[in-house]
Formats: structure tokens, C-alpha cells, sequence
């Protein structure tokens, strides 16, 4: 029977533990992943969030180390996104006459849609007593669906945070204070760009939704629990929602026969020599979702391809569309799209064409070499490189 663990008086985390899971619909979780819900036991004993349906059984296990399954009155579903609600239906056949609560509208349709259940709506000002505590809604649209809420409990200063403030991270320890938080924040940056970048007008708005309550504990749903370093996650948070980047670049290439290399190599030592902290990603090497890491805070960032088969190469073309799905304005950030070709600089072209789109701010037209790039070249693309710092700190 495997253990739950009591995170505070008669609270407890009954979640799952995938220790060996390295991709998350595209993401890799080198860390594994954990689905994290809790188990109130109160007047009414009461769920929040449920499992992966694959985490069922262990997370039946948990639950049933407290308490039997079919004495819960009240169920929570803060997002319906299969990875939380996964366990439901085996819940709702546990224990038939728990009363489910979901946002509403959104969260008691996708409830409906998803496994033909009919659930209780709530909005953001509603609260229900289960005893001795009071659960609040607060309704935190898109961040990253449209049916998230987070539920706010008091008497116990914890936030159920749901996918807010989570990380993709499989550990033993429970809290953000017994694990080594460097690796903690990492992770957290890492979910934050991957799945939560887009919304940073939402997590502003949630953000001021929270304001104030004295919260000693945020509770997510994927990883560790934060109650020591609060503030910390508050301010990256308030940091990646507003956009806010650092004097960091990075240099993202693809390249058959080295000469986009050269180019990017040059590029990559033209920021260190002026200071800035500068990655260089060979896309053959580096998954496109830790790119994101590196990018989320960087204000450079330069893209480049050789030309294969009249396109840019599939690898760049792959991480241009998921970049520009996290991060579609980028008007704050300086890009230079670049790349070698044999006979039409094509892939650098549309390797340009893309970061348009995805509104970099673009101070040079791409920087193309036909074939390989000599001295004089590497030596014009250091120069250029320079006057694009140079310009940015004026
Ligand atoms: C399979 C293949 C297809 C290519 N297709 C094109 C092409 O359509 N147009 C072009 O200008 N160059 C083409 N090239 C030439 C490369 O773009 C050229 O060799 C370039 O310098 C390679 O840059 P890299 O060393 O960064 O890979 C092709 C090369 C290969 C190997």
C-alpha cells in the first residue's frame, strides 16, 4: 500500500509518482513528473484534483492510507486537462455521491465533454464550507485552459494552485526546502516557458487575484510544494509574466556541412566578447523544449539555417513554429536570422520570414554566406554583431 504524506494537520498529498515519464505531449521531462492532489479530511473529506488515469490505482492506494475512497463528500477539479482529472470516473464510481466542483462554464463542460459526468459550477467569489475550513474559488482563466481555478484554503494559508507554480520534477521530498532548489527553480522556469508564456496578461490578472491572501503554502499540482521560498516563485513569476528579459543571448542553429555553424559560433563569441551571457544550441543536439529555458528571459536571440531543398531545415522549421506558439510578440527582443546556402539563400530567408512573424525586432536584414564563410566574413559578422549590442544599450 503505498504512502500518503500529511503536508499540514490532516491535509495530505495523495498523488502519483512518475519517475520515469520523458515526455509531456513534446516536452522532455528529464526529472520525471509528478501529479500531485490532496486530500482534506475534514467535516466533509475532500479531494483536490485526481491523477493521471495511469496513476489511478497508486493514487487509489494513497487515498485509501487515509481514508476509504467512498466516504469523500467533495471533489475539486481546478483543470480538467487529463493529466488532473485522469482518475475521476474511478472516483465518481468510489464514491457516487461526492458533489464535484468545477469553474463554470468552462470547467463543467470540459468535465461533460471529456467523461459525460455532470458537475456543480463555480466562479471566482464562490467559497464552500467543508467544516472547519472554507474553500475559495478564484477563476484563473487560460493559464493554460480556459477552465483553470485555483482553490484557496485559509484556515491553512495553502493555495491549491493547480498548474500555477508547478514543475515537472519527480522527488521523494515533498516541499521546495528539501530539495535543492536551484534544480526546483530550473524546473519551474522550464513549465513556466513550455506551457505558461503565452499567458502572461492571464498570470498578471491571477496574480492580482491573489494579492494580499497570506499564503503559506502554494500547493501545485506537478511537483514540489512551495512554503520557504514563496516570495521567490512570486517574483519569477512576475518577472516572466511582464516579459522581462536579461542581458543573455541565444544562438539557435541547424547545419549540414558546418559553414551555419561557423556563422554561429561567431556570433556566439561576438556576445561573450561584449559581455552578454550568450548559449549556443545545435537543434541536432538540444530538445526544442529546453531552448525555451534558455530563451524565455534571453533579449538576443539569433536563428540560422543553411538552405536543404529550396526550405530551411526542418529542425529549425520546428523549433521556429513552437517558439512562436509560446512566444508570438516578441517586439521586446532583438532577433538576426542567418545561415549559409548553396545557390538561392532560401532557408535563411524564410528562417528571417519567421522571426518577422513572430515579431522580433530585426536591426539587420538576414546574414547570409554562399557556401562557406571566410575570415573576412566571420570578421563582418563580429562587427555587426557588436553594433547590434552597441545599439541595444544606447
Ligand atoms: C541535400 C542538400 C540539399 C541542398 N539543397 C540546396 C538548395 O535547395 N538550395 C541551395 O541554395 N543550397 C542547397 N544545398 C547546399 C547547402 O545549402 C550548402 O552546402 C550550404 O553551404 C550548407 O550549409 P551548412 O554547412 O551550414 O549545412 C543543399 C545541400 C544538401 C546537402
Amino acid at each position: 500500500m503505498l504512502n500518503a504524506i500529511e503536508i499540514a494537520p490532516k491535509v495530505w498529498w495523495v498523488g502519483g509518482l512518475d519517475w520515469n515519464e520523458r515526455q509531456f505531449h513534446g516536452y522532455t521531462t528529464e526529472r520525471g513528473i509528478t501529479y500531485n492532489a490532496y486530500l482534506i479530511m475534514d467535516e466533509k473529506v475532500t479531494l483536490i484534483d485526481t491523477a493521471k488515469a495511469t496513476f489511478t490505482d497508486e493514487f487509489v492506494q494513497r487515498i485509501s492510507q487515509v481514508v476509504d475512497p467512498a466516504k469523500i463528500d467533495v471533489v475539486v477539479t481546478n483543470h480538467v486537462e487529463m493529466d488532473h482529472s485522469g482518475s475521476l470516473p474511478k472516483i465518481h464510481e468510489l464514491a457516487p455521491s461526492a458533489t464535484i466542483y468545477a469553474s463554470a462554464p468552462a470547467g463543467v463542460n470540459e468535465i461533460r465533454a471529456h467523461y459525460g459526468i455532470e458537475v456543480e459550477g463555480v466562479k471566482t467569489g464562490d467559497s464552500l464550507s467543508i467544516g472547519e475550513r472554507t474553500l475559495h474559488f478564484v477563476q484563473t482563466p487560460m493559464v493554460h485552459w480556459p477552465d483553470n481555478m485555483v482553490t484557496w484554503c485559509p484556515e491553512d494559508g495553502i493555495l491549491f494552485s493547480n498548474d500555477a507554480f508547478g514543475q515537472h520534477f519527480a522527488t521523494s521530498k515533498r516541499f521546495d526546502d528539501e530539495n535543492d532548489l536551484a534544480e526546483v527553480m530550473k524546473q519551474a522556469k522550464k513549465y513556466y516557458a513550455n506551457i505558461v508564456w503565452p499567458y502572461g496578461a492571464q498570470v498578471q490578472k491571477a496574480m492580482g487575484a491573489l494579492a494580499g491572501l497570506d499564503i503559506k503554502m502554494i500547493a501545485p499540482s506537478h511537483g514540489v510544494i512551495w512554503r520557504s521560498n514563496i516570495p521567490a516563485i512570486l517574483e519569477k513569476y512576475q518577472a516572466w509574466s511582464t516579459y522581462q528579459t536579461e542581458d543573455k543571448a541565444v544562438v539557435v542553429f541547424d547545419s549540414m556541412w558546418h559553414s551555419t555553424e561557423l556563422m554561429a559560433r561567431e556570433i556566439c563569441d561576438a556576445f561573450i566578447k561584449e559581455g552578454v551571457t550568450a548559449q549556443l544550441i545545435d537543434l541536432k543536439h538540444t530538445h526544442i523544449s529546453d531552448i525555451m529555458l534558455y530563451m524565455c528571459d534571453a533579449r538576443y536571440v539569433a536563428v540560422g539555417s543553411p538552405t536543404l531543398n529550396s526550405n530551411m531545415m526542418p529542425t529549425v522549421a520546428s523549433f521556429l513554429t513552437y517558439m512562436r506558439g509560446l512566444s508570438p510578440n516578441n517586439s521586446q527582443r532583438i532577433g538576426i536570422a542567418f545561415g549559409s546556402y548553396g545557390w538561392a539563400p532560401l532557408g535563411p530567408k524564410q528562417v528571417e520570414q519567421a522571426m518577422q512573424d513572430a515579431k522580433f525586432e530585426m536591426p539587420v536584414p538576414v546574414i547570409t554566406q554562399q557556401w562557406i564563410p571566410g575570415e573576412e566574413k566571420l570578421t563582418e559578422i563580429q562587427d555587426t554583431v557588436k553594433k547590434i549590442i552597441e545599439d541595444t544599450r544606447a
